[in-house]
């Protein structure tokens, strides 16, 4: 399991046209933003979208929340024009949307690598179409590939499925994908964003599966998930208790502990370290 710097428990969406809702961003608890210039803008706005999230990402006061714009794709009208606004600024992480292959990817870090305000810049994929899930692996090792944020909007309508329950193996593949090159994965959006309980058994869905987090469409979303992702107070007593128990029991000379009748193994002090780690990330996330 890898300790992850920061947390990415709730990544909200915020559309790039809405100015009302770019300010209002600056004081809610996400631990991620996407800044979103692609299906959240309509198409007579895009423009003006543009630039106007270029105004306010150059203003800054977002804190220090992962920030993440999400361009049109490059084979549409906006895509260059949006990448190379979003280049002069040097964002955290641009979103590919649709992303289809590694190529994809390394034909926009190609780009990246060729501007002097984009060392730093990583690039995250919109995995939402079953050629790009059917890639995952090899995206998930491309240029600056940095991070997986699930599209099941785009999924459920290219597959004609009508459940979450259709798109469990998509989910884990790309999971899978994401843990094997050490990326961030997180879900993707509850539609009903009025629909608390639904929202939770969501993302209680989404933590046991392994994500990192989700995506969320609306400031009401952002509470639900942050208790969904964190470490609770018993993971993390638990967690203390293990690591002690197994450093008492490497200290006999012994390589297995025994916690409230389980064993305690290496493998399971790495895991109650990263509950640790990730308790320690929001911690911090929160009192910045
Ligand atoms: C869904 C919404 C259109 C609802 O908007 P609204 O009717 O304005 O909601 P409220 O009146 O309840 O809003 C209350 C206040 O909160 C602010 N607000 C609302 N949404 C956001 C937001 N996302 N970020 C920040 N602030 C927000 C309002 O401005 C109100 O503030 P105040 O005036 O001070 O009271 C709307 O929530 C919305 O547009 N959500 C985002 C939609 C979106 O981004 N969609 C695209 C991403 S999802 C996607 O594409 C998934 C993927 O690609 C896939 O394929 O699955
Ligand atoms: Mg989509």
């Amino acid at each position: 399991m890898t300790l992850r710097a920061r947390p990415y428990r709730s990544v909200l969406y915020i559309p790039g046209s809405r100015d009302r809702a770019l300010e209002k961003a600056k004081e809610l608890p996400a631990d991620a933003i996407i800044f979103d210039l692609e299906d959240a803008v309509a198409v007579e706005e895009k423009v003006n979208a543009r630039a106007l999230l270029a105004e306010r990402l150059a203003e800054g006061g977002y804190g220090n929340r992962a920030l993440i714009v999400r361009i049109n794709g490059m084979d549409t009208p906006w895509g260059a024009e949006d990448l190379a606004a979003m280049m002069e600024i040097g964002p955290e992480a641009i979103l590919l949307p649709k992303v289809g292959s590694a190529a994809d990817v390394a034909a926009v870090a190609a780009m990246l690598d060729a501007h002097p305000r984009t060392a730093g810049t990583q690039i995250w994929a919109m995995m939402e179409s079953p050629v790009g899930i059917l890639n995952a692996a090899e995206i998930a090792r491309a240029p600056r590939m940095a991070g997986f944020v699930m599209g099941t909007n785009d999924l459920a309508k290219d597959l004609g499925c009508r459940t979450r329950g259709a798109m469990h193996m998509a989910l884990q593949h790309c999971l899978l994908a994401a843990r094997a090159a050490g990326i961030v994965c997180v879900d993707g959006v509850y539609n009903a964003f009025r629909d608390e309980e639904g929202l939770a058994r969501e993302c209680a869905e989404g933590r046991d599966f392994g994500f990192d987090g989700k995506t969320l469409i609306h400031p009401a979303q952002i509470a639900i998930a942050n208790a969904a992702f964190a470490p609770s107070e018993a993971e993390i007593e638990l967690a203390r208790r293990q690591i002690a128990a197994y450093e008492e029991a490497v200290a006999r000379g012994e390589g297995v502990a025994v916690v409230d009748g389980q064993i305690v193994e290496n493998l399971h002090v790495d895991t109650a370290r990263a509950t640790l780690a990730k308790a320690g990330a929001i911690a911090g996330q929160e009192a910045a």
